[in-house]
């Protein structure tokens, strides 16, 4: 019996996500790669770039992708204003986004929501798809609600657009969840050099790190009487991520809401 395949399309094939994700997606049996959205090559096979062997069109234009393509899934890995745009014109065209693209504003992931209740589909935006750092957020959850004294270390690559990024921000979503808010610090504590205290969510401070050498790593810092707890996640390589992707592809296509983090879909 034939085995109906997921189709997938993915946005940013060229980049460092991307090319895991191309990868990924060819290794998977139950997966077709059906084409790629890039902002150039249009007309192209990927196979026609450096390093890729699948002989599928790149497209510069989604929503003729979406048409021509019909596929099921949308993988975007972009940067934050085009994966934005990407997930809006998925969901109207029907297609089930998985979304790793982070720097996602509270509206954008309110206009999101209210674009899959209304298409009544699903969609995935997954700020961290490894799952030592799925399981950092849920620890430090489950640690903020003996430990109200916290701040967060994020260190990146140096490449990387957005601060904080998408993990540090909803780590600390998900401290804030638990604990009351309060000020952290001296009271009357005074910046001398303005940012020294980092940004500032909800009273937990986050320190956002950029170096080169670096990929994807977060500490979360718990301060106690006497003591102070650890809990660290590292990513040496963009490999790590795609255990999480394939969760997502193949969640997505039973939901029809929004999921905002992959520690709602991991049992
Ligand atoms: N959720 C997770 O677990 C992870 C999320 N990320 C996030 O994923 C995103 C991508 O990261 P990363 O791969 O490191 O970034 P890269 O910069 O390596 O890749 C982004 C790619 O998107 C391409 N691009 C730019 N504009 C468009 C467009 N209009 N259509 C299609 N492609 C476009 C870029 O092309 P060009 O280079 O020519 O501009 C580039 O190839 C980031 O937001 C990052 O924060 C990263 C790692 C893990
Ligand atoms: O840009 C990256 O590299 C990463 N981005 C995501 C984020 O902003 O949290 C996930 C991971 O940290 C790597």
């Amino acid at each position: 019996m034939q085995m109906n395949k997921i189709k997938i399309v993915i946005s940013g094939p060229r980049g460092r996500m991307g090319r895991e994700a191309v990868k990924l997606v060819e290794e998977t049996e139950e997966y077709e790669l059906v084409a790629v959205v890039d902002h150039k090559y249009e007309g192209m096979l990927l196979n026609e770039l450096d390093g890729f062997n699948a002989s599928v069109p790149i497209y510069t234009d989604i929503e003729k992708c979406f048409f021509e393509k019909s596929p099921d899934v949308l993988i975007d890995l972009t940067t934050p204003e085009i994966g934005k745009l990407h997930t809006k014109l998925a969901l109207k065209n029907g297609v089930r986004p998985v979304v790793g693209t982070t720097g996602f504003s509270q509206a954008d992931l309110q206009e999101i929501e209210r674009l899959t209740d209304e298409k009544g589909i699903g969609a995935i935006i997954a700020p961290n798809f490894a799952l030592g750092a799925i399981l950092m957020m849920k620890f430090s959850k489950m640690a903020a609600t003996y430990f109200q004294d916290v701040e967060i270390i994020e260190l990146h690559h140096d490449q990387k657009l957005d601060a904080p990024s998408g993990t540090g921000l909803k780590t600390a979503e998900l401290i804030a969840s638990v604990r009351d808010e309060k000020q952290q610090g001296h009271p009357e504590e005074k910046e001398t050099l303005s940012g020294a205290r980092g940004a500032n969510y909800q009273g937990i401070h986050v320190h956002s790190v950029r170096l080169p050498g670096l990929i994807a790593h977060q500490e979360v810092l718990f301060g106690g009487d006497g003591q102070t707890l650890t809990i660290r996640h590292d990513s040496y390589n963009r490999a790590s991520f795609m255990s999480g992707v394939k969760l997502a592809v193949d969640s997505v296509m039973k939901l029809n809401v929004l999921v905002y983090g992959l520690e709602n879909i991991l049992e």
